[in-house]
């Protein structure tokens, strides 16, 4: 992430004008971010902050005036357009500070001609601050994250972490403990887009590397932010409470990560305090064990590519709201492992399922629902406008409207849809019936602007528009009067800001006007036409302005006044908002479910994980899409026997192409998927609690940290083994391809072996090296299975089909025929492979079984295979030939060659 470290320019010396004084005063009190300084309708740059903003933004440098006889680099954005540009540097992960003119230009002239408009800076805009509508990703949180570390914080004396984080646009906090072998995973799981930790902690190559992970912009912050000794106190200042006990209980970790989130909001908010809902502790034991690399293997809200598209979370969002949106993804960011929690979510589904018409009438109100969190936030931060306020009328409307859709039904209502309804029963909708009789349907979007404010709301505020409207009649009047009077029918009278109203006339008919001059008083002469005005003008003029500014001002009273009102109710708000989001997730999985024929998952406390006739959620799909072939559904189960409570291993061996890494990721995307509470995409499955998921599927290098394809192959798989347990998933796709064979296939061998008897994990793994099937002889909760193929006229035809056994080949050179190798290519491993089988025909991989008991050291590895047996001359004369390359001359002369060469051979 880029860091902003704009040069500190020189302190002020007698030379600098009083501007550059002042703007030089501020930016050294703001060194971390780029400086947005207001002039007039523009925000402007200046320095360094000028040079980098320039590049980013690509607009024009230029410079103005000097400082210590240099010329002083500058660039501008138009304050309408600031948003914009915001949000290109945001992502590019700088930070900016928004510094505005506080007093009236006005003002400062009256301290005398050469004073300087003050200026303060009213806010750092920060990745993980962010709450204006066209900066933030409807559809996903914006969460803010502080990491601290607790040296000896656990009983064993070891550090533990503490994790606090909060979507300011919606007020979420929640904080948690957490140690060092499930921090990256922790992290990984809230995605946030902005990291803060102490600046010491920030120094050590570990935490700085694991903080890297976790994609957010990372912000070093004082490690007095963090103060342990303070940070209860802070907390409950914070929230305006004497003690934290009403919040539940915290450990020392998760409080001071608390004070220390808290305390970066209220630098970066520069006083105004975003309504924050009281910390929640989740329990990071709570949620399925995700690490980065399996998230990131099994695409679940990400493409390997980065893309959103084609991710498991785009495939099943059939949500309607963004904060629906924003709860799928978390949802799916941690899978549950409590059996009741994940079953109540799976009723909620089940009851949608069956109850269409409900659930469709209730997409159809939400789909017009807005997002009341985000507005409320904006509100109580006073970044506020009558949009906002509209926003939580319509979204309290559709509150009431959703509560009376979902009343009446022959089903028992679930606890989680109760829940919800009675959270939007308690909504404040008396408040809501005023917003909606207060605001105009199409409000502008500054309250600055006024004429928000609907009419017959406010009886002084009508009385006003109509004087307004009316002097604007007397206008016209008077227009048509003078017109008559001095027979001048193209007189006009005209509004501009420079000079209010006034009359106009052409240059060479104003002769009437310039000999009255008493009466017509000349304002300004133009090519063509000049400009007067008359007392008669002018006193309307300023009966408009005047009941212009009283109306101005009597909106905005009324606007502060109903943001009052919404903010005291923010609460009962924001929990409505949060129900709106709970059934719009629940009626879009049973949407869902129904649309692509998902199946309600029982989840229990077993180790079961028998899954009928599953199908891959994103493949599926694609593949309907694509019109073609449709998905093959498979079997799995690795649940153990009767009486025992360890999981089984599948490794499944089969043609390239043939759908091994489909048929891996599938299931894991199914305990995924029910565990987050969804339904899913099989005919049946019995999961028993999976409590972490490994993933280790294909190769990709992390050139940027230095490490190999078959360094991140190593690394994950060790994290795998040192961490997998009898409650874990372990999907394992060709582990060791990365290396020499016989190195590859001795480091599969000891994993499986290590998986089995170590681990005692249920896992699927999928190989290449079809030695690796005689393990099944020995371990006896190994199974071997195998993607099934039909051979048809030397043709592969993939059958996608999962069996029990081992597969005879490999059948890559078919693959790499249907790939468009080039025949002669083609032809020459056919010729390598006979070789090589017929070797190890006299050699089998059978004898390591006998020869290598568990753990056993490993033999020294057999001899590498002899250079392939000497090649048959006419073969090798055959593989040169290209007949596509050759001309008919050439062609008869291979002809006589062949013929030659067998005649050599006798
Ligand atoms: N069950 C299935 N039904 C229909 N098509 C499938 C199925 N499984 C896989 N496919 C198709 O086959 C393609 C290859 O699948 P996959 O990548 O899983 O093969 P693989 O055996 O892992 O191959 P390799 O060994 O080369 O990595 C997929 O992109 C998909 O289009």
């Amino acid at each position: 992430m880029t860091q902003t470290t704009a040069q500190k320019p020189a302190p002020a010396d007698t030379k600098v004008t009083p501007m550059m004084a002042q703007f030089i005063e501020i930016k050294t009190a703001n060194p971390d971010s780029l400086l947005f300084y207001r002039m007039g309708d523009f925000y402007e740059l200046f320095f360094e902050d000028a040079e980098i903003a320039s590049r980013a933004l690509g607009i024009t440098l230029t410079k103005r005036g000097k400082h210590q006889g240099e010329d002083i680099p500058m660039c501008g954005v138009p304050v309408h357009a600031a948003d914009d540009y915001l949000q290109k540097l945001i992502a590019l992960g700088h930070r900016v500070s928004v510094c505005e003119q506080t007093e009236d230009p006005a003002e400062a002239k009256k301290r005398g001609s050469k004073s300087v408009v003050r200026r303060d800076v009213v806010r750092l805009v920060t990745p993980g601050t962010l709450t204006e509508e066209r900066l933030l990703d409807a559809g996903a949180n914006n969460y803010l994250m502080a990491l601290t570390r607790l040296k000896g914080g656990s009983l064993a004396g070891d550090a533990v972490y503490g994790l606090a984080w909060i979507d300011m646009s919606t007020g979420s906090f929640q904080v948690s403990e957490t140690d060092h072998q499930r921090l990256a995973a922790d992290l990984a799981q809230v995605a946030p887009r902005e990291l803060i930790l102490a600046d010491n902690l920030l120094q050590e190559q570990d935490v700085r590397q694991l903080a890297e992970l976790s994609g957010g912009a990372l912000s070093p912050v004082p490690r007095a932010f963090f103060d342990g000794s303070t940070a209860a106190d802070r907390l409950a200042h914070y929230f305006g409470v004497k003690t934290l006990d009403g919040f539940g209980t915290f450990s020392r970790a998760e409080l001071s990560a608390a004070a220390g989130i808290l305390s970066y909001i209220e630098k970066t908010q520069l006083g105004e305090r975003p309504p924050l809902d009281p910390p929640v502790r989740e329990a990071g034991a709570g949620r399925m064990l995700i690490d980065p690399a399996t998230r990131a293997n099994l695409e679940l809200s990400r493409t390997l590519s980065g893309e959103k598209q084609g991710s498991l979370l785009s495939t099943i969002d059939r949500t309607v709201t963004g904060g629906g949106s924003r709860l799928l993804a978390s949802r799916l960011a941690g899978p549950l492992i409590n059996v009741d929690a994940i079953q109540r979510r799976h009723d909620a589904v089940a009851f949608f399922l069956n109850n269409e018409i409900m659930r469709e009438g209730l997409r159809q109100t939400l789909k017009g629902a807005p997002d009341m969190a985000r507005a409320l936030s904006r509100i109580a931060l006073n970044r506020g406008g009558p949009r906002d306020i509209l926003s939580i009328a319509q979204g309290l409307a559709a509150a009431r409207a959703v509560l009376d859709q979902t009343g009446t039904t022959p089903s028992e209502i679930p606890p989680e849809i109760a829940a919800a309804r009675s959270s939007l029963d308690q909504a404040p909708h008396e408040l809501g019936a005023e917003l909606v009789a207060a605001i105009k349907e199409e409000p502008p979007l500054l309250k600055r602007d006024g004429n928000f404010v609907a009419t017959g709301y406010n009886a002084d505020l009508d009385e006003l528009r109509a004087l307004r409207d009316e002097s604007r009649k007397v206008i016209a009047k008077l227009q048509a009067d003078y017109a008559e009077e001095l027979g001048l029918r193209s007189l006009k009278i005209k509004h501009n800001n420079v000079l209010g109203w006034f009359i106009e006339a052409p240059t060479a008919q104003t002769e009437k006007l310039t000999a009255d001059p008493g009466r017509f008083i000349h304002r300004q002469t133009m090519a063509g036409a000049m400009r007067f005005t008359t007392t008669e003008l002018a006193d309307l003029e300023s009966k408009i302005a005047s009941a212009g500014e009283r109306s101005l001002a009597i909106e905005l009273e009324i606007f502060e006044r109903l943001s009052q009102a919404i903010i005291d109710a923010g609460d009962a708000i924001k929990a409505a908002a949060q129900g709106l989001s709970i059934l719009d997730v629940s009626a879009a999985l049973a949407k869902l479910a129904q649309d692509e024929n998902y199946a309600r998952p029982l989840v229990d406390d077993s180790r079961a994980f028998d899954i009928k006739a599953a199908r891959h959620p994103v493949v599926e799909v694609a593949l309907k899409k694509a019109g073609g072939e449709s998905f093959v559904a498979n079997d799995a189960n690795l649940g153990p026997e009767a009486d025992e409570d360890i999981g089984h291993i599948w490794l499944i061996t089969g043609p390239n192409m043939a759908g091994k890494s489909t048929f891996l990721r599938q299931n894991a995307l199914i305990a995924v998927l029910a565990q987050m509470g969804s339904f899913v995409p099989a005919a049946s499955a019995h999961i028993g609690i999976v409590d972490r998921l490994f993933s280790r599927v294909g190769a990709a290098d992390d050139l940027a940290r230095g490490r190999s394809t078959f360094m991140v192959e190593m690394v994950e798989t060790a994290a795998i083994l040192n961490q997998a347990g009898d409650r874990s998933l372990v999907i394992l796709d060709e582990i060791g391809r990365g290396t020499a064979t016989f190195d590859g296939l001795s480091i599969a061998w000891a994993t499986i072996e290590h998986l089995h008897e170590v681990n005692r994990s249920r896992a699927l793994f999928a190989t290449h090296y079809h030695e690796l099937t005689a393990l099944s002889a020995k371990l006896e909760r190994l199974s071997n299975a195998t993607v099934s193929v039909k051979e048809w006229n030397g043709e592969v035809i993939f059958l996608h089909e999962i069996v029990p056994g081992a597969a005879d080949r490999s059948y890559g050179i078919q693959v790499a025929k249907l790939a468009g190798l080039p025949a002669t290519v083609v032809e020459r491993s056919k010729q390598v492979l006979s070789q090589l089988e017929e070797q190890d025909r006299n050699a089998p991989s059978q004898n390591l079984i006998d020869e290598l008991p568990l753990f056993a050291t490993l033999a020294p590895p057999p001899s590498a295979p002899a250079a392939a047996r000497e090649a048959d001359p006419i073969h090798e004369a055959l593989g040169e030939f290209n007949p596509d390359d050759m001309t008919p001359r050439e062609a008869l002369e291979a002809l006589y060659k062949l013929k030659g060469l067998q005649v050599k051979q006798g």
